[in-house]
């Protein structure tokens, strides 16, 4: 089994002052695939500046830059892509918007709703919650099984969400899930955001051996 595994980083629910440079600093400390901004009760003019302050922090180091939710304003603010929930409009319409720019899908724990995305062109499905998460309430639990039978199954990336800690990750990198996407682990870590990925990403690695 592959087991190569990446961070995929979400941003807090609300953003402080000086929010720019946490991310740097989370960035600069480890391998980081991918930023989701998750702004869910922000008006859209300050998504909108939000995506001019954070685009190029992730941009300018290779890393992918998505917004959450809405498709059409991604693609108007330069963003790289949009992740879309079951509730966040027209997948297929979706798709033909973004073009070559990356489609991200919530499936929550359902086989039919992933194998769905992946008829529509989604570039990951996104499974979860794994654990217990105080950043949203949730209401699908989803299990390594269905990490087992998708990536044996698909080609399609799988990535994992919900109440991911560099404590829990393990499972989930030997069920071949091949993004951790994470909010508290990071943003809420004890010794600041840049221990936090340096904590999973040791957590991935260790697990990734283990696996091989
Ligand atoms: C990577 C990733 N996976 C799942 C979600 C959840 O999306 P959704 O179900 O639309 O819920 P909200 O995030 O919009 O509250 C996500 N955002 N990112
Ligand atoms: C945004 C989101 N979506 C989920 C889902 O299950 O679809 S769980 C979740 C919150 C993830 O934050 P944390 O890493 O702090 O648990
Ligand atoms: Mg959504």
């Amino acid at each position: 089994m592959d087991t190569r595994c990446r961070l995929y980083l979400i941003t807090p629910p609300v953003l402080e002052p000086g929010f720019p440079d946490r991310l740097a600093r989370a960035l600069d400390a480890g391998d980081v695939a991918c930023v989701q901004l998750r702004l869910k009760d922000a008006p859209r003019d300050a998504i909108r500046r939000a995506v001019d302050a954070l685009r190029p922090v992730a941009q300018s180091r290779d890393v992918a830059f998505l917004l959450n939710d809405d498709a059409a304003m991604a693609v108007e603010t330069g963003c790289d892509g949009a992740h879309l929930g079951q509730g966040d409009g027209d997948h297929a319409a979706a798709r033909r918007l973004l073009g070559e720019r990356t489609l991200g899908i919530t499936c929550h724990a359902s086989r039919h709703l992933a194998m769905e995305a992946g008829e529509v062109g989604a570039d990951y499905v996104a499974f979860g919650a794994f654990f217990p998460t105080a950043t949203k309430e949730t209401v699908h639990a989803a299990g390594t099984d269905l990490l087992e039978w998708w990536s044996e199954m698909m080609e399609i990336p799988s990535v994992a969400i919900g109440g991911i800690t560099a404590a829990n990750c393990g499972p989930l990198v030997r069920a071949g899930a091949e993004f951790l996407a994470v909010v508290g682990a990071v943003w809420n870590h004890p010794e600041g955001e840049a221990a936090g990925i340096r904590t999973l990403e040791a957590a991935i690695r260790e697990a990734s051996a283990d696996a091989a």
